[in-house]
């Protein structure tokens, strides 16, 4: 008999969740307008809209808050932040940002040129407004099989060596600042890059002198799927594979609220120090002095903490598996998710959940809305909504992936939560013929899918209805 094994840490503050009955969660969604970025957190049940920033913090990172030094210039926290990302991920000059798309900016206005193309292993949306804003155009080199849910690999989010190699000999080297390459891929369903990935990657691109730019935000979970299926690396630490990861680029932006367990944060680190001199610069117009970059001292106590934490192999070992123990149950049920299942998120195929519905009538966004007003659980599109539309022609850009995303948090919920996540999840699929579409009502003009209203697209105005049968037939 396979041993069972339990969550490495134990619970020693909890928050009351609040349990709306189903007239109030309507009501609830509805002022929303159907999107369930505008929800009040106080209405949610169980909140799987983002692993980014809702991280519980242990007791360490809590006792060193205390310990923050909130001095203007040359923090000691900042010293302790700074080191730890030198000996956990290897770089050698590193500067503190208040989030993610912090060092997404500086990168982009330092590297991009008008005219410039930024290959990346499919886009996310942050990093592409950034790219797209310093005037360059995004061109996607994942494997083709990343857009297709139903094929199950191991590293799902690996580069086209062909695709990047053409795109260098169409544009020109000169033209391509760096390649951004994403470990893990968020919108691919959290899918890894294999080490050797990375390897021919990072030599191919030296080879024509183009930098490698890691987008490391899930680093850690993607070291683990290395340590779990690639060749050579089972009896390594989670640790070692991460740095030896991180040699394959030549620097990365880090939003710290996923993989360094923190609730807000984040850092551009590189090893060229042409770079660091410049983007330092940057940092004092945008964030604030290179020994703060927006956070304050105990935020920057807390993270470094974080760093090592989250490097844990029992820590990182329960983080995946709990993921997986939500979409294994789905996977049994015959509910269509993408496959394999990601590190951070399971995510429903909403195409194959709700055949009925076609792509402008965002089934994504409409599945989303239903399982809030069945549950109370919280989910994200990721589908046409959040593609957005192409900056050239004004069309909706239309992803061949059109997905309900559940996001784990880190260490928040138990096992048992996602029993309940399954449950309302079966109980949708058995009704699904009865959710209808949705139409746009507001359609905000960068990154939407934060702001957008919808409506019903049924006669009587509901969501769930037997009465949209009709509609839907
Ligand atoms: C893959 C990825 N890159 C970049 C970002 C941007 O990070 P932040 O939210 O900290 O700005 C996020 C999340 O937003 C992300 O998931
Ligand atoms: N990066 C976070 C927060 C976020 C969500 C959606 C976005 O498009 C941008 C940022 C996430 O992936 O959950």
């Amino acid at each position: 008999m396979k041993r069972r094994t339990a969550e490495p840490y134990k619970i020693k503050s909890v928050e009351t969740l609040s349990m709306l009955s189903f007239e109030e969660r309507k009501e609830s969604l509805e002022r929303a307008g159907y999107n369930t970025f505008l929800i009040n957190s106080e209405d949610v049940y169980i909140d799987l809209l983002t692993d980014s920033g809702t991280t519980a913090m242990s007791d360490a990172q809590w006792g060193a808050l205390m310990t923050g030094d909130e001095a203007y210039a040359g923090s000691k926290s900042w010293k302790r932040l700074e080191h730890a990302v030198r000996e956990v991920y290897g770089y050698k000059y590193v500067l503190p940002t208040h989030q993610g798309r912090g060092a997404e900016n500086i990168l982009s206005q330092l590297k991009i040129k008008e005219g410039d193309y930024v290959p990346g292993n499919m886009y996310f949306t942050t990093t592409r407004a950034h790219q797209e804003m310093n005037g360059a155009t995004f061109v996607d080199i994942i494997i083709d099989e990343a857009h297709d849910p139903s094929i199950d690999l191991p590293f799902k989010g690996n580069v086209d060596l062909d695709k990047l190699r053409a795109l260098i000999d169409e544009v020109g080297a000169e033209k391509i600042p760096y390649v951004c390459l994403a470990v893990t891929v968020n919108l691919a369903g959290g899918q890894p890059v294999s080490m050797q990935n990375m390897k021919e990657v990072y030599e191919l691109c030296k080879s024509h002198h183009i930098d490698v730019m890691f987008d490391a935000t899930r680093c850690v979970e993607n070291a683990y799927f290395i340590k779990e299926r690639e060749n050579g690396y089972s009896d390594r630490s989670v640790a070692d594979i991460l740095k030896e990861m991180m040699s394959y680029s030549d620097g990365c932006t880090m939003s710290g609220k996923k993989d360094c367990l923190v609730n807000i944060g984040g850092f551009l680190a590189m090893n060229d120090e042409d770079l660091y001199i410049r983007s330092r610069e940057l940092v004092v117009v945008y964030e604030g002095m290179p020994s703060y970059g927006g956070m304050a001292g105990r935020d920057m106590e807390a993270m470094a903490i974080g760093i090592r934490e989250a490097v844990d192999d029992h820590y990182i070992e329960h983080r995946i598996g709990q993921v997986r123990y939500l979409g294994q149950q789905l996977l049994d049920a015959g509910i269509p998710i993408v496959q394999p299942i990601g590190g951070h998120a399971v995510f429903l195929d909403a195409k194959a959940f709700l055949p009925h519905l076609k792509q402008e009538e965002f089934p994504a966004q409409a599945l989303a809305a239903a399982l809030y007003l069945d549950s109370g659980v919280r989910s994200m599109e990721r589908g046409i909504v959040s593609a957005g539309r192409d900056i050239k022609t004004g069309e909706h850009n239309r992803p061949n992936l059109e997905l309900v995303r559940l996001t784990i948090p880190r260490r928040v919920y138990t096992n048992n939560h996602m029993d309940v996540v399954v449950d309302s999840i079966l109980a949708l699929y058995e009704k699904r013929d009865t959710i209808c579409g949705l139409t746009m009502a507001y359609e905000p003009p960068t990154l939407r899918f934060f702001n957008a209203r919808f409506a019903p697209l049924s006669d009587s105005g509901e969501l769930i209805s037997e009465e949209n049968k009709k509609v839907n037939a």
